[in-house]
């Protein structure tokens, strides 16, 4: 060894031995900012899944279109039994009037009232406006828009008249958008509000006999979510509701015309019935989650295409990370079998004609 050498190692020994004092400020620096920006990820984190106040029906004014029938209905029915002021929107007067009555047995005190208007809810912009300034004037402004007025159309896509796809998407999405454009100025004035779309679990996935149903849904979708990071500072919140088949009139009207492919998938997921659902609905309303799914199938539906939605409490978000990757794997098998529907009532109708066309 050389004398150089020698030195040299002396000094590596003597820094290894002396200098990590010299170090320990960096190092004490790197773990502080370290737990700072590991807090700050934390907080960015949990703010949003930070639930908001639930909102108090006792008094409060709902507005419910498509309250005359159905699931709109059982929603009015759900929140008058909770003490709530409600005004029902749709369009047939006398369904109106029928549905007014059957609410008012559920009072739970003398001073509430059920106002009903007749209206279309995806014609003009300032015919809705108007409706929902009459419901103020009389009932006050508005704590909760539930929009339910809706209709359902199947069928294949290439025999589906051309018109149908407009008009599912006026009544379902622009008859959504008009009532929210009316409610959510005073809403955001008074820093209250809850505002529900009823969407279905056809506008989480796309089906046979819905294409022009689904985008009307899924639709909903992308405004809920837009609107929800817009108003959310103002403590307004959305919700988002994707029923099951349900036993209602419009599922019996739509039945009329589905497609045997639709009926034997939807039949998955079983058919609810409306109070089943409206109460789902209320709960999730009042509790301010954006997302209200139904059932087993529902809540796997909801965790699979949650996407880039809001979250609302700390549990659906955890719930969400983990079973993601199960449920895909469930949800091959479900895809699986809706191919294997549609490829089978094809056969079993090539086959039909076949034989039809031999006996003529
Ligand atoms: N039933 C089901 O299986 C499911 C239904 N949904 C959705 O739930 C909502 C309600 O469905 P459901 O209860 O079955 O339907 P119903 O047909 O029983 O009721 C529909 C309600 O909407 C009103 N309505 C329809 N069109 C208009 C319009 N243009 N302007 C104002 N009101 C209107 C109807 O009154 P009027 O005709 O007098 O105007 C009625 O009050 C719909 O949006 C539907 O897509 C979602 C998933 C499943
Ligand atoms: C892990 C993944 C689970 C996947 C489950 C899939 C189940 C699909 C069933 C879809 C049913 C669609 C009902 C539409 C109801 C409706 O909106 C109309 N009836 C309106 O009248």
């Amino acid at each position: 060894m050389s004398s150089e050498e020698g030195l040299s190692s002396t000094i590596t020994d003597w820094l290894l031995i002396n200098s990590w004092w010299l170090l320990l400020p960096f190092v004490m620096l790197i773990v502080v900012a370290a737990f700072i920006v590991a807090f700050v990820l934390l907080l960015y984190m949990i703010s949003p899944l930070i639930s908001p106040k639930p909102l108090k029906l006792n008094g409060a004014h709902v507005v419910v279109t498509g309250g005359s029938s159905g699931i709109g209905k059982s929603i009015a029915i759900e929140c008058y039994r909770q003490g709530a002021f409600i005004t029902l929107v749709a369009r047939d007067e006398a369904k109106l009037l029928q549905a007014k009555k059957e609410l008012e047995k559920f009072a739970i005190n003398d001073k509430q009232v059920v106002l009903c208007i007749s209206v279309d809810v995806s014609s003009e912009y300032s015919q809705v406006e108007s409706v929902i300034k009459q419901a103020q004037e009389k009932l006050g402004p508005v704590d909760m828009l539930v929009n339910c007025a809706g209709i359902s159309i199947s069928g294949k896509f290439d025999e589906m008249e051309v018109d149908r796809f407009k008009k599912l998407m006026e009544v379902n999405y622009l008859g959504s958008v008009y009532p929210t454009r009316a409610v959510i100025t005073t809403m955001k004035e008074r820093r209250r509000g809850r505002i529900m779309f009823v969407s279905s679990q056809a506008g989480q996935i796309g089906l046979f006999g819905y294409t022009a149903y689904s985008p009307s849904k899924f639709a909903l979708r992308g405004l809920a979510e837009s609107l929800q990071m817009e108003i959310k500072p103002y403590n307004i919140y959305v919700t988002v509701a994707y029923p099951p088949d349900t036993d209602t009139p419009g599922l019996a009207e739509e039945n009329k015309s589905k497609p045997l492919e639709t009926k034997l998938i939807s039949e998955t997921s079983g058919v609810c019935q409306p109070d089943q659902v409206a109460k789902i609905i209320v709960r999730d309303a009042v509790q301010g989650n954006f997302n209200s799914s139904v059932g087993p199938d529902g809540y796997m539906l909801s965790a699979l295409t949650c996407g880039m939605s809001p979250v609302t409490s700390i549990t659906e978000g955890l719930q969400q990370i983990v079973t993601m990757g199960l449920f895909r794997t469930i949800a091959l098998f479900y895809l699986g079998s809706f191919d294997s529907i549609v490829r089978r009532c094809m056969i079993q109708r090539e086959q039909a004609k076949a034989a039809e066309d031999k006996t003529e």
